[in-house]
């Protein structure tokens, strides 16, 4: 008999699910993904709102069904804002994804990132050195760029969701998920995507769209987020040889992928 919980919680299924419900996500993004970051949720088919004021921020996270908050361009007026929204979400019980841009550069970001943990985010999201190094390790990184692989940070990325209680994606050539207990890589994407700025603050905000979506699910959420990246980076990548035109052929494709072309590939496996 087919399993049908299963296949409802398929990447593709997923999509579906949030292009129809096209959720309310609240962004407090840096200064750099803000309209790239907007543009791809409008693309895959969440609503973005790029509120960030300690005025407010709080009482949008109210209104809003998912937040994400990402350091990547800190400043005490934004810290301020995200602490705000984070407690709101958190307390809301909606879910709030994290993503912890170059935390480990200087004092400040390290502080910032170890009281916005203390909100208890849904998800963490980074690449293989901003997971490596949030879990106390050493890594190569600098500045907002990876220096090292996924494989590596996959030991870090299981310390970290169960001392979370998270799930925790890292992203890169090969994507790692994990929940502590569960783990999947997701396939896919195209070398192009590390050289369009803000394409992994822009993945974080669309994990927003699929948790505000499934709420109770974030890890089949982030999942579906990561797969319609690495089908949407597939395609274009065939069409495409270079980052600019990959941008306007990326944020295309989001938007023209289908769920079933989502799920032809079999992309998601076990870890
Ligand atoms: N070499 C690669 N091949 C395929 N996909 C990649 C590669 N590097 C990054 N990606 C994809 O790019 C997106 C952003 O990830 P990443 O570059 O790791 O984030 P960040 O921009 O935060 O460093 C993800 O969807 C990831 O799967
Ligand atoms: C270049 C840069 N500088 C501060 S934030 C930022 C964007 C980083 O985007 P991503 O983490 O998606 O590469
Ligand atoms: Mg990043």
């Amino acid at each position: 008999m087919a399993d049908d919980s299963a296949q409802s919680l398929k990447p593709g299924a997923l999509l579906a699910a949030m292009r129809q419900k096209n959720p309310l996500v609240q962004n407090i993004t840096n200064f750099v993904a803000m309209n790239i970051a907007a543009n791809v949720m409008l693309a895959a088919g969440a609503s973005p709102a790029m509120v960030h004021s300690p005025e407010e921020a709080a009482e949008f996270a109210g209104i809003a069904a998912a937040l994400t908050v990402n350091i990547g361009t800190l400043s005490p007026d934004f810290f301020d804002g995200m602490k705000q929204a984070a407690e709101a979400a958190s307390e809301a019980g909606k879910p709030w994804i994290l993503d912890p841009v170059a935390h480990f550069a200087t004092a400040y970001r390290r502080a910032a990132v170890s009281a916005l943990l203390e909100h208890r985010p849904t998800v963490i999201r980074g690449n293989a050195s901003e997971i490596i190094t949030l879990a106390g390790e050493h890594a190569s990184g600098q500045g907002v760029d990876s220096g090292d692989s996924v494989a590596s940070a996959q030991a870090a990325a299981r310390a970290l969701a169960i001392r979370h209680g998270c799930v925790v994606a890292v992203t890169g050539e090969r994507d790692f998920v994990t929940d502590g207990h569960r783990a999947v890589h997701v396939l896919g994407g195209s070398a192009l995507m590390p050289k369009v700025t803000a394409l992994g603050c822009s993945l974080t905000c669309v994990i927003g769209g699929f948790a505000a979506t499934m709420p109770d699910k974030p890890f089949e959420a982030t999942v579906a987020a990561l797969a319609l990246f690495a089908s949407a980076g597939e395609l274009a990548g065939r069409d495409a040889h270079a980052p600019g035109s990959f941008a306007v052929r990326f944020l295309d494709l989001l938007a023209e992928v289908t769920p079933d072309a989502v799920d032809a590939v079999a992309r998601v496996i076990p870890a």
